[in-house]
């Protein structure tokens, strides 16, 4: 559906070294107005470089962006009137408000949004006169999220704004980003969460030492991984764990605690079932599930771990 409508964010061959450091090598995608579009990769993969590149705050050394239309390398001015921004670790001055910093950011837009029910709609509204240091995690991401909606963009760019928040205000943060998508504003969120990416995206491109890995909708990407279905039992017959392993579409086999769990392609659930037939087990508490993103992503990146789930 998304394929009908106007792009909003067109990445066009973006590259961007330092000094000999290749952040961004060759990165090309879209994305399609009204979606949440995840970028989702390892530290360093060159996530941020790519948001900075499209928020107008590096240039590339070459490719070309557009955000609906804008060349924001070039026209910064043009860029802010359709791109709102809240960027990772955006600390802003201790001391300041919630109030004045809502009046501080207002004042640089024409046509600002009514600063106070948008911070009565992010959960702001009992907290206008409180210092940002005195605010919890979620409340500052509520605030830099409000910052970020106060010019109307039609484009948001959110990077790593769940990090270090509980669970509770980490899903009220995703229920908040629903909200701004369901508003109309396309949504290009960063982050490091695999349950994040998965939770919230209509399409992610897992990016991995300067480059796209794989552009797909979440689903898209279980089924390409290497466990896009999960079937466990439990048993207390010796299986033969061997012939699992070597059964077409299995990609891993293996037992804990009397649980066995076979990882395997789209179907093969079926095909197990029938091979521990053949073996005489009759399986207990038998579930097939689908994967999660884990497996794709990590078949997709080398680079070690240091994701959150
Ligand atoms: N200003 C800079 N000067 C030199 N190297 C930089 C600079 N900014 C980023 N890099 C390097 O470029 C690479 C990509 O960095 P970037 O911040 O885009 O990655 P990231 O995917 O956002 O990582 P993280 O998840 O850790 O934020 C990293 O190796 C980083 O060290």
């Amino acid at each position: 559906m998304h394929q009908e409508r106007e792009p909003a964010v067109v990445v066009d061959g973006l590259r961007k070294t330092y000094g000999e450091k290749v952040a961004v090598d060759e990165i090309s995608l879209i994305v399609h107005e009204g979606e949440i579009f995840g970028i989702l990769g390892p530290n360093g993969a060159g996530k941020s470089t790519t948001v900075e590149a499209i928020a107008g705050l590096r240039v590339g050394d070459r490719g070309r962006i557009r955000v609906h239309g804008i060349d924001p390398w070039t026209d910064r001015a043009a860029l802010t009137e359709v791109l709102g921004v809240q960027l990772q670790e955006a600390k802003l001055q201790p001391k300041i408000t919630v109030q004045e910093a809502l009046e501080l950011w207002s004042a640089f837009y024409p046509d600002p949004e009514p600063w106070a029910p948008l911070a009565e709609r992010l959960g702001l509204g009992t907290h206008l006169s409180q210092r940002f240091e005195d605010l919890s995690g979620g409340q500052q991401q509520r605030l830099s999220i409000a910052l970020a909606l106060i010019g109307r963009p039609r484009v948001v760019v959110l990077d790593e704004l769940t990090t270090g928040l509980d669970p509770r205000a980490r899903r009220e943060v995703w229920d908040l980003v629903r909200d701004v998508r369901d508003r109309g504003v396309t949504v290009i969120l960063v982050t490091h969460s695999m349950e994040e990416a998965q939770t919230l995206c209509d399409r992610i491109a897992i990016v991995d030492a300067g480059r796209i890995r794989a552009l797909d909708t979440p689903a898209g990407l279980i089924d390409a991984g290497t466990a896009a279905t999960i079937t466990t039992f439990d048993t207390s017959a010796a299986i033969d764990l061997v012939s699992l392993r070597e059964m077409d579409g299995v990609t891993a086999a293996y037992s804990a605690n009397g649980t066995v769990t076979v990882e395997g392609a789209e179907g093969v659930a079926l095909a197990v079932i029938e091979a521990l037939r053949m073996q005489g087990v009759s399986p207990q508490r038998l579930r097939v599930a689908a994967g999660s993103l884990d497996s794709a992503y990590l078949d997709l990146t080398d680079t070690p771990q240091e994701i959150t789930r």
